[in-house]
């Protein structure tokens, strides 16, 4: 039996937390445990860090009895890309290795159940499941439709409402609901509409085109189809991690149970209900932790004094304990009124620069809200405070661009270490091209498996020229020299017409292949990155403090060395609505606008090490300040 010894957790302590930090006796208790059990804890007590620190001691015991794995889930890239980067510090990692998996639900669900199952029913590849390349061909099949009908129906459903609304139901995809009701319900089986637009749903799906919600109706077909697919996974993996647990939406819930046999797998689900901030995770199907669940209470990423005041702006407050080795500076509400919002940011920046901050060894300021787009009635969002401010959705995980130079500019932007990633594009922009020809194998896609099969069947040493290719192309990327015009002409002059068996190319693909227009919405990370960046230049050539923009929902388990919290409109102005919590009333929660707008919030505020401040309209001050002075809040007034 395997079993974690404070001996091994002294040697990753050191690996860890290279300024000699500590785990502490809760810590450890968590570390050690390897039984089934729920763990809660508050924002930066180190779950994560505790949960990395338990697979690093794990991986050098490696193998398990049978041979069996560790699957580690969470719901973002940035969990995912945190624990491949502390466990990159150990010589030769095996925990990125069969049997082990380590990923988000969402790549979990694709690899095992999903894609198999596509396969299964529909006997095709899978082209892609993403929501960018889902809604760009959507939209593309909705244009389509004759122009009458179309006004028809976006009178009702706006076109980015209907892309997220027509849907396969989950337990049967031969039924598509609009909504919240039956396609059939809204127009007739009967009329043209339900046809056109059943067609371009089914249409989709023909293609391997799915978006995330469908690959769980494809993930539950198989389910029901091979219910010997559990024992199967619960033979595997010894291990279930479940990180950031509280995001878990009550169909992922039902689907993971489905999957994990109780009795055979070891599940730990990790997280903290106070930070449920994806929509559905709030309803009452939500995660509640086990009565004897394993709980940390102090955090180790903030000030007492920053415990203090975000202890009672939460669903459920539990007694937060701050870092006593911070330095407590005081939260600082920044009041502002509409003619002088712009000075907000400004504001921030001296504060920042008052407490010394802009010296700190980590200089990590952000500028957070709960909505980022512009608002069109006028009222306060993100581009308020900063007008050039972008929303951006999140493309890494993306597989799928709509020109070569796209394909290109987003392996420029990889910034994990793995060349299995930049093969992976540079292979899907050439399965790309074999889609823009209409070149099948045997009447189906192909996928990048049966690509080097067929070529491979034909001549080897074609393959071993590919992959020589490709390993340049990399060297090339990574070496900062352009690759498009090499990669447009093999594409074109070899690629092509060696399967096609002829060198004429249509123009769709020398379009593919020169198009330098980069589809709207999708500026690279990095570029965006940079956009919402405000720059605050410090006298005489001090330096500047950048303060980086974004929404709650993209800084979720970030850690910053100052947070600034927005108010935003939606529905509601939010501090407005959560103002007694500031001010230390908490009452029960009812609703679930006011608990949505707590939770996003609670975030919000605490991810900061040493500062945090609120942007605070004086409509929402007007008649709170004495309250809000005496929990602890400093109150700054912007001067006109
Ligand atoms: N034992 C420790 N001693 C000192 N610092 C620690 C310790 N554990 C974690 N930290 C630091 O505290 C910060 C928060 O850690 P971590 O992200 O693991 O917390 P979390 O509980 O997962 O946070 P969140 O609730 O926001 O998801 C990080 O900067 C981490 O390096």
């Amino acid at each position: 039996m395997i079993e974690i010894t404070n001996e091994d957790i002294d040697n990753i302590e050191t690996i860890l937390f290279p300024d000699g930090s500590k785990f502490n006796e809760s810590h450890r208790t968590v570390i050690k445990n390897l039984e089934t059990v729920d763990i809660k804890a508050c924002p930066g007590s180190g779950k994560t860090t505790s949960l990395i620190a338990k697979l690093l001691i794990l991986e050098k015991k490696l193998p398990l009895e049978n041979n069996r794995g560790i699957c580690v889930l969470t719901h973002t890239n940035v969990g995912v890309n945190e624990i491949k980067g502390r466990s990159s510090q150990q010589e030769g990692s095996r925990l990125f290795q069969y049997p082990n998996h380590i990923s988000t639900i969402q790549v979990f669900v694709d690899k095992y159940l999903a894609i198999p199952s596509y396969k299964h029913f529909y006997h095709g590849n899978v082209y892609s499941i993403d929501m960018d390349t889902y809604i760009e061909h959507f939209k593309k099949l909705f244009y389509k439709i004759p122009w009458r009908f179309r006004q028809n129906i976006e009178r009702k459903f706006p076109l980015e409402d209907l892309c997220q609304k027509l849907v396969f139901d989950f337990e049967d995809d031969g039924i598509i609901y609009l909504g919240a009701k039956k396609l059939e319900g809204v127009y007739s089986n009967a009329t043209d509409t339900y046809q056109y637009l059943k067609d371009l749903k089914v249409d989709l799906l023909e293609n391997g085109i799915l978006s995330y919600r469908d690959a769980y109706v494809m993930a539950f077909k198989f389910i029901k189809e091979f219910p010997e697919i559990r024992d199967l996974i619960s033979t595997r993996f010894k291990f279930l991690y479940m990180d950031e647990m509280q995001d878990t939406s009550p169909i992922q819930m039902k689907l993971l149970n489905q999957v994990f046999d109780k009795s055979l797998v070891t599940i730990q689900r990790i997280g903290d209900t106070n930070q449920a901030i994806f929509e559905s995770s709030s309803d009452d199907l939500s995660w509640k932790p086990d009565k004897r669940a394993l709980s940390i209470s102090e955090s180790k990423r903030f000030s007492p004094a920053i415990a203090k005041c975000i202890e009672k702006v939460c669903v459920d407050p539990q007694g937060v304990r701050g870092n006593e080795t911070i330095q407590n500076i005081k939260p600082t509400i920044i009041v502002f009124k509409d003619n002088n919002i712009e000075k907000v940011l400004p504001t921030f920046a001296d504060l920042i620069i008052e407490n010394n901050l802009h010296q700190n060894n980590r200089k990590v300021f952000k500028a957070v809200g709960r909505v980022g787009k512009l608002h069109s009635e006028g009222k306060i969002t993100l581009p308020s405070y900063y007008p050039s401010f972008n929303k951006s959705s999140n493309n890494r995980s993306r597989t799928s661009y709509s020109s070569l130079y796209e394909y290109i500019l987003a392996i420029n932007q990889i910034d994990n270490p793995n060349v299995n990633e930049y093969r992976r594009l540079l292979i899907n922009s050439l399965l790309h091209a074999t889609r823009i020809e209409n070149i099948k194998n045997k009447d189906k896609w192909y996928s990048d498996k049966s690509l080097l099969q067929t070529i491979a069947e034909k001549n080897e040493q074609l393959v071993i020229n590919l992959n020589k290719r490709i390993a340049k192309w990399i060297l090339n990327t990574k070496n900062g020299q352009q690759i498009h015009e090499e990669l447009a002409k093999f594409i074109t002059c070899k690629f092509i017409p060696y399967l096609k068996g002829s060198k004429q190319v249509t123009k769709d693909l020398k379009d593919f292949c020169t198009t330098k227009h980069i589809s709207e919405q999708k500026d690279s990370t990095k570029e965006t990155e940079q956009i919402n960046t405000y720059t605050h230049v410090v006298g005489n050539f001090e330096g500047e403090v950048k303060i980086n923009l974004d929404t709650v929902y993209n800084v979720k388990g970030e850690t910053h060395t100052a947070t600034l919290y927005l108010e935003t409109f939606y529905k509601k102005y939010d501090l407005f609505h959560l103002v007694e919590y500031l001010k230390q009333n908490h009452t029960k929660l009812k609703g679930k606008e006011k608990t949505n707008a707590l939770c996003v919030a609670y975030v919000g505020l605490t991810r900061p090490t040493h500062f945090l401040c609120l942007a605070m309209r004086q409509e929402t001050l007007d008649g709170n300040e004495e309250e809000l002075k005496k929990v602890g809040w400093n109150i700054v007034n912007i001067k006109d």
